[in-house]
């Protein structure tokens, strides 16, 4: 049942629905973009404040460490990147000290894949085939290609079908996407990586589309590193720091390849020779980025208090929901994510020849969504925000914009430098 009536009861049943208002969402949008960059959470403009007024204005550099009283304010700055870490932790299965937040999403991968070859490599250092997927998010194949021009890396490639016949014993590290950002499929974990770690290979997840909307559970599926955005659905702001994971087995072994004064066992004892930090601080690199951080651990806390079940249960339903209302609104329109929620992100993608113009004609209606090329209209559904009647209102501008042809013209088909 797609029906008005319907929607308003599920939104009055909804146990997340107070959060809804925590987000700083301006008036008449429907925002269905958040798997891209999260809104703007209310306590994260005042922590904002906060830290650039009285942590950085009043307490200057005092403000690494502890803070006094009369500046409020988070904690000390020096531990942020272990605290958001510690607070990512069980939204994705691991323990607090095997997750820390860190430089960008590929930063983390460029330092990962480094770290699981370094480990592969053997007395004869040829074992250095990263296996993952062709259509993978780019920058995750770039950063494999980056290291294969260093000469430390061999990208191969195989559709997520046949990743399994493609694991041979050359394979050091498959490396793919948890919830693919085009399609919303998830993938099986725990399979994947048993069946790679069966045939010696060691595993790399990029939890970017995942974490704080799906299930993730990297200790019980055994994995050994993974990586995730803070702007999507932690809603950490644009550009906000990402976090990564070491399993604990692999912590004392790591070595990585940015040995920057951050990562060191005693930064503040300035010596001239590198002596990696106990442990996943190991992963750090240069001084961390304050703002940033801050507004991410704001948004992580938020998603902590709602509870990771929580938001999965609604982001299934969101998705259910969405699909029933696209189905009956405009049967003909292709959905190329997965029919089962348990096996989508909280995300439902369509294919349509003009996508990129009916995603404009959208905007302007203040239904954002997005395009991915060269045919997909992707819309995401954060279960912070959303609501079901806001889902039926998006469905019924869809199928409007398409019926009429409204998206039929020059100015929807300009394209913007980032979509
Ligand atoms: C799966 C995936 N990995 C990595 C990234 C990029 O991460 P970053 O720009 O933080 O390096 C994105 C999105 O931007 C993504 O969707
Ligand atoms: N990271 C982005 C950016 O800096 C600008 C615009 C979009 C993005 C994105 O997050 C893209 C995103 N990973 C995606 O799934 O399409």
């Amino acid at each position: 049942m797609t029906t008005e009536a319907e929607a308003q009861r599920l939104d009055a049943a909804d146990p997340l629905r107070h959060f809804r208002g925590r987000f700083d969402l301006p008036e008449g949008v429907l925002y269905l973009d958040g798997n891209s960059l999260g809104p703007l959470p209310n306590s994260t403009r005042e922590r904002l404040h906060t830290v650039i007024d009285g942590e950085w204005g009043d307490g200057l550099i005092r403000s690494w460490n502890r803070l006094p009283d009369k500046l409020g304010g988070g904690g000390e700055w020096i531990t942020l990147p272990q605290r958001i870490g510690a607070a990512i932790a069980p939204l994705i299965g691991a323990q607090a000290h095997e997750v820390i937040a860190c430089d960008s999403t590929s930063v983390n991968i460029f330092k990962l894949i480094w770290a699981a070859l370094r480990m592969q490599a053997g007395d004869d250092g040829r074992r250095k085939v990263v296996l993952s997927e062709p259509g993978n998010f780019p920058t995750d194949l770039y950063m494999i290609e980056g290291l294969e021009r260093q000469g430390l890396a061999e990208r191969r490639l195989a559709g997520v079908d046949d990743i399994e016949a493609a694991l041979d014993e050359d394979v050091a590290l498959l490396m793919l996407t948890h919830v693919h950002y085009k399609t919303g499929r998830m993938l099986d974990m725990a399979r994947l990586t048993a069946a790679a770690h069966d045939r010696g290979a060691l595993v790399l997840w990029d939890l970017s589309h995942s974490v704080g909307a799906v299930p993730v559970e990297l200790a019980r599926a055994k994995a050994d590193f993974a990586v995730g955005c803070g702007y999507k659905y932690l809603n950490g702001g644009p550009g906000a720091p990402a976090f990564a994971f070491v399993a604990e087995r692999h912590l004392h072994a790591l070595e990585q390849p940015l040995t920057g004064w951050f990562g060191h066992a005693k930064p503040f004892d300035f010596d001239d020779d590198y002596v990696p930090a106990n442990g996943i601080d190991r992963l750090l690199c240069g001084t961390p980025q304050v703002l940033g951080m801050s507004a991410l651990e704001s948004g992580v806390a938020i998603t902590a208090e709602a509870g990771i079940d929580a938001l999965v249960a609604k982001s299934r339903a969101l998705s259910e929901f969405f699909r029933a209302c696209v189905s009956r609104l405009l049967p003909d329109l292709p959905c190329v994510s997965p029919d089962d929620p348990a096996g989508r992100g909280s995300q439902l993608s369509f294919r349509h020849e003009h996508a990129y113009p009916i995603c404009q004609a959208l905007i302007a209606r203040g239904v954002i969504g997005d395009f991915r090329a060269p045919d997909i209209l992707r819309f995401g559904f954060g279960p912070l925000y959303i609501g079901y009647e806001d889902l039926l209102r998006a469905a019924e501008h869809l199928a409007e914009v398409v019926a009429t042809g409204e998206w039929d013209r020059e100015e929807f088909r300009a394209r913007a430098a980032v979509t």
